[in-house]
């Protein structure tokens, strides 16, 4: 694990109101699973973006690709991240393409932001088919290299935190957080 200062030197947490914590990392990082087991460790709530688009939009991720493309999903998801820093109080999962919006990284500016990082060859072993990844169906290994390739200075200016998730598992993982966490209460 590896801790670091974030965008902003005061820290993140000078954000007066809002997520106790915000995951982001590529697909199959963890964020979802990571970030439900985080907030029922700390008696929060947890909400996921991906979850909040797909029932504005009543459909799913997949679908929203598949019926209205990309460009269309990624407003409804800079909509959704929007609203959910601005009005949620618990722990907080990005979409992994979250932060390929400058808008959303510079409001990610006064988060605390865990970014959950993770090599291509273990994402591609954890979201295996890929069925409710549309990004990642012509081939997990090929495109989860080149996403991390573009994403991962993103996902590194964003960051307060920085998990490496490669030997740990999810309890690990949570447990890591959770240490980060608490030791920010001290700054
Ligand atoms: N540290 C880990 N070690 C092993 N498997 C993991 C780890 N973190 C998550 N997983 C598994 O990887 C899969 C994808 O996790 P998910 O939380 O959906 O990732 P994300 O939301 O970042 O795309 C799930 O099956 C989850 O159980
Ligand atoms: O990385 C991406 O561009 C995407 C990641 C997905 O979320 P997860 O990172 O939770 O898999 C989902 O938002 C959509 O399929 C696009
Ligand atoms: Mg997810």
């Amino acid at each position: 694990m590896r801790a670091e200062s974030g965008a902003r030197a005061d820290g993140p947490g000078a954000a007066v109101s809002g997520p106790v914590a915000v995951l982001v990392g590529a697909p199959g990082a963890g964020k979802s699973t990571v970030g439900m087991a985080v907030a029922a460790r700390l008696g929060v709530a947890f909400r996921d973006t991906d979850a909040d688009v797909e029932s504005n939009l009543g459909m799913s991720v997949s679908d929203v690709f598949l019926e209205h493309g990309e460009e269309y999903f990624r407003a409804a998801e800079r909509a959704a991240v929007l609203t959910a820093l601005a009005e949620h109080p618990g722990v907080l999962a990005l979409g992994g393409g979250a932060v390929l919006d400058a808008g959303v990284r510079a409001e990610l500016a006064r988060h605390w932001v865990v970014y959950l990082d993770v090599t291509a060859s273990d994402a591609a072993k954890r979201v295996g088919l890929a069925r409710d990844r549309p990004l990642l169906v012509e081939g997990p290994r090929t495109r989860l290299a080149a996403l991390l390739k573009a994403r991962r200075p993103l996902y590194e200016e964003v960051a307060a935190i920085t998990v490496d998730t490669a030997a740990l598992g999810i309890d690990d993982v949570v447990a890591a957080i959770l240490i980060e966490l608490a030791g920010r209460a001290g700054h």
